[in-house]
C-alpha cells in the first residue's frame, strides 16, 4: 500500500517547492534510496518521518543538491536541485551543529552573512532579523557555548534563515531536545511558514508529524505515503500518525511477502521446465511452459 496523489503538473507561476521522480541513491554497495517520487507544494510544512536509518538525510541531501543521485531526479523551485540560482533561495539545517560555540549568536551570524557575502548595513539588517525570527534577542551576546539544546539549535536556524530562503530544509532539527523546547522550536517553523516559506522538516518522532500540513513516511529507502496528513489518516482509518505509519508498513510487508512467494513460485517453473526437457527458446516453448503450468495448478 502506498499513499500517494497524483502529481499535478505545475502550472506557471505555481511551481511546486521540490518535485522529485523516480530518486534512486546508491552509496557504496548500498541502495540507499529506491524509486522516491513526490511533490512538496510551496508554504506548507511537510514532515519526513521514518526510522533511524531509513535514508531521511540521504533524501533531504538530494534536495540540496549535495548528494548526486544514480537515477530519477529532482526539481527545486523550478531548478534541477544543487543549481547556482538556489544558493540563496533554499535553507539548509544539517543534524551536526554548524556553529562556532566560542563565538557569540551574533558574532556567528555577522561572520557567516559576510561569507553569504552580506556587506554594511544589509548584513546588520539581515543579523537583527533572524535573531528577532528565532527568538533569541535576549541571547545575542552570548557565547555559543553556553546556550542550551534549543538555544544552540535556533542560532543553526538562524544562520539558514540569513538569506531569506523560500525553502528550508532541516534534518532532525530537535533530536534531543526536551518536549517544552520542541514546542517551541515548532512555533518558530509554523511562523516562518506563515510567513512564506516552505519547510521540509525530518524527524523520528512521530508525534511531530501533527505539527506538518503534509507528511512523507519513509521506510527502508521508500516512501509509504506522501500526502496531506489529513488524508493519511482518511485512508489508513487511523485516528494518529503512528498508527498510520505503523498501518502502511505492515501493509507494506504484507505486499513484499505476495511478491517473494510469487517470484519463488515463478523461480520453480524453469527447474520444472528443465526437468521436462521444455528449455527450448522462443514463443512455442513460453506456450508450452504456460501450459505446463497451468496443468502443474491443476495437480
Ligand atoms: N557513505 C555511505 N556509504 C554507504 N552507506 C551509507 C553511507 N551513508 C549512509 N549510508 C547508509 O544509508 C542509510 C540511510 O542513511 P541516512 O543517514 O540517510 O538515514 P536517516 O534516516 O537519516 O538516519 P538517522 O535518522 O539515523 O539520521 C543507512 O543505512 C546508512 O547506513
Amino acid at each position: 500500500m502506498h499513499l500517494s496523489e497524483s502529481i499535478p503538473a505545475p502550472l506557471q507561476g505555481d511551481l511546486p517547492a521540490v518535485s522529485a521522480y523516480g530518486l534512486q541513491v546508491v552509496r557504496g554497495s548500498h541502495t540507499v534510496l529506491s524509486g522516491v517520487t513526490f511533490v512538496v507544494p510551496r508554504g506548507c510544512i511537510v514532515g519526513l518521518l521514518g526510522p533511524s536509518g531509513c535514508g531521511k538525510t540521504t533524501l533531504l541531501r538530494s534536495v540540496v543538491g549535495v548528494q548526486q543521485a544514480t537515477s530519477g531526479h529532482v526539481q527545486v523551485l523550478g531548478h534541477p536541485a544543487g543549481a547556482a540560482q538556489l544558493s540563496t533561495r533554499v535553507g539548509y539545517v544539517t543534524q551536526a551543529p554548524s556553529v562556532y560555540a566560542d563565538l557569540t549568536v551574533l558574532e556567528n551570524l555577522r561572520y557567516f552573512a559576510a561569507a553569504l557575502g552580506m556587506r554594511g548595513w544589509r548584513r546588520e539588517d539581515a543579523v537583527v532579523r533572524v535573531v528577532k525570527e528565532v527568538d533569541l534577542t535576549g541571547y545575542a551576546d552570548q557565547l555559543v557555548s553556553r546556550l542550551s539544546g534549543g538555544q544552540y539549535s535556533r542560532v543553526s536556524l538562524a544562520v539558514a534563515l540569513l538569506n531569506k530562503p523560500d525553502l528550508l530544509v532541516m534534518d532532525e532539527p530537535t533530536v534531543g531536545l526536551d518536549p517544552m523546547v520542541r514546542r517551541e522550536l515548532w512555533v518558530v517553523f509554523q511562523r516562518l511558514a506563515e510567513e512564506g516559506t516552505t519547510l521540509l522538516v525530518s524527524s523520528h518522532v512521530m508525534d511531530e508529524a501533527d505539527r506538518c500540513d503534509r507528511l512523507l513516511l519513509m521506510r527502508a529507502g521508500r516512501l509509504l505515503a506522501s500526502a496531506p496528513r489529513s488524508t493519511v489518516l482518511e485512508r489508513t482509518g487511523c485516528t494518529g500518525t503512528e498508527e498510520a505509519f505503523m498501518h502502511l508498513v505492515e501493509a507494506a510487508e504484507a505486499a513484499e511477502a505476495r511478491q517473494r512467494q510469487q517470484a519463488a513460485a515463478q523461480a520453480l517453473l524453469p527447474d520444472l521446465a528443465g526437468l521436462y526437457g521444455l528449455h527450448e527458446q522462443g514463443g512455442e516453448a513460453d506456450a508450452e511452459r504456460a501450459a505446463f503450468s497451468t496443468a502443474d495448478t491443476r495437480l
